[in-house]
């Protein structure tokens, strides 16, 4: 059987360094190209790449992406920085190359969508929900993506059982004080040298609390969900937005 030709972008970052020897080593993929900042992206149509695994940053996702659904190369996407606007233009050059797939996943990990799952399903019989998430320093967003979806995720869950807003009797506070407001819940974030990613979404209500915490230890933890991502998006057209689309959760 023929291997799926997948390229990498962002080859020499830190999750993307993981993800080039990850993808050498499955039997059933072949690294067709590995690029770096101001390689050509005409790469990947010169080697036939079938799925391009975008791992770059904010700034260079969309014109990656642009390339890559225009030439109908599935795309498996671990970039952060997803608005609104910037799915709706995706979703556009998706429309006019309607076999294409492309995968968004905040988080490879499975214990991060886990986490966001348990905290989803938590969000409703608990008053108060805070997310606390910790990187190393030299991350560039904030909050993480995983957290911004983490947030958003719990505040669906919230609306759709009509949950009261949570207590707060705060009155004066410094600027970031209370985290940022993703869709109404706060998000605080850590940046401190020795960690890699971890999470905890703190839940409170009368007499007890919940914490549900992750952490990724190395960047091995991210290769299952991005390998699993490669094979999956070849045969799913259209955007799917979380790994947990792919996976066999109930
Ligand atoms: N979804 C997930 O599970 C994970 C997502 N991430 C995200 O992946 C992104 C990369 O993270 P890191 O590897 O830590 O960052 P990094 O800064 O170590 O790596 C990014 C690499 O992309 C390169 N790059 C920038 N523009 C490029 C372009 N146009 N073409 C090719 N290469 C380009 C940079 O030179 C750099 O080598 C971030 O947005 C991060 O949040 C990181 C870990 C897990
Ligand atoms: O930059 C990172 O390192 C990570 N980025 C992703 C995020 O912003 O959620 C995933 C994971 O947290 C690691």
């Amino acid at each position: 059987m023929s291997k799926l030709r997948v390229a990498v972008l962002g080859a020499k970052g830190r999750i993307g360094s993981e993800a080039v020897r990850a993808v050498e080593a499955a039997d059933d993929l072949e690294l067709v190209a590995a690029l770096g900042r101001g390689d050509t992206l005409e790469t990947l149509a010169e080697t036939g790449a079938q799925v391009a695994v975008e791992l770059t940053n904010p700034d260079s996702v969309m014109a990656n992406l642009e390339y890559c659904v225009g030439h109908g190369i599935h795309a498996v996407v671990g970039t952060t920085g997803w608005t609104d606007e910037r799915l709706a233009q995706l979703n556009g050059w998706l429309s006019a190359s309607p076999e294409t797939g492309v995968l968004i996943a905040p988080n490879f990990s499975i214990g991060a969508v886990l986490t966001m799952k348990f905290a989803q399903q938590a969000a409703r019989y608990f008053e108060s929900v805070e997310v606390i998430e910790l990187h190393h320093p030299n991350k560039a967003d904030a909050p993480s993506g995983t957290a911004a979806r983490t947030a958003q995720l719990i505040a669906a869950a919230r609306r759709e059982a009509d949950c009261a807003p949570q207590p707060d009797a705060t009155s004066t506070a410094l600027d970031g004080a209370r985290g940022a407001d993703v869709d109404g819940i706060p998000v605080h974030s850590v940046r401190l040298r020795g960690l890699l990613a971890h999470q905890e979404v703190l839940l409170g209500g009368e007499g007890e609390t919940l914490t549900i915490r992750h952490d990724s230890l190395h960047h091995s933890s991210f290769m299952p969900g991005i390998l699993l991502g490669a094979r999956r998006v070849v045969t799913t057209p259209g955007l799917t937005f979380g790994l947990e689309h792919f996976l066999d959760l109930n």
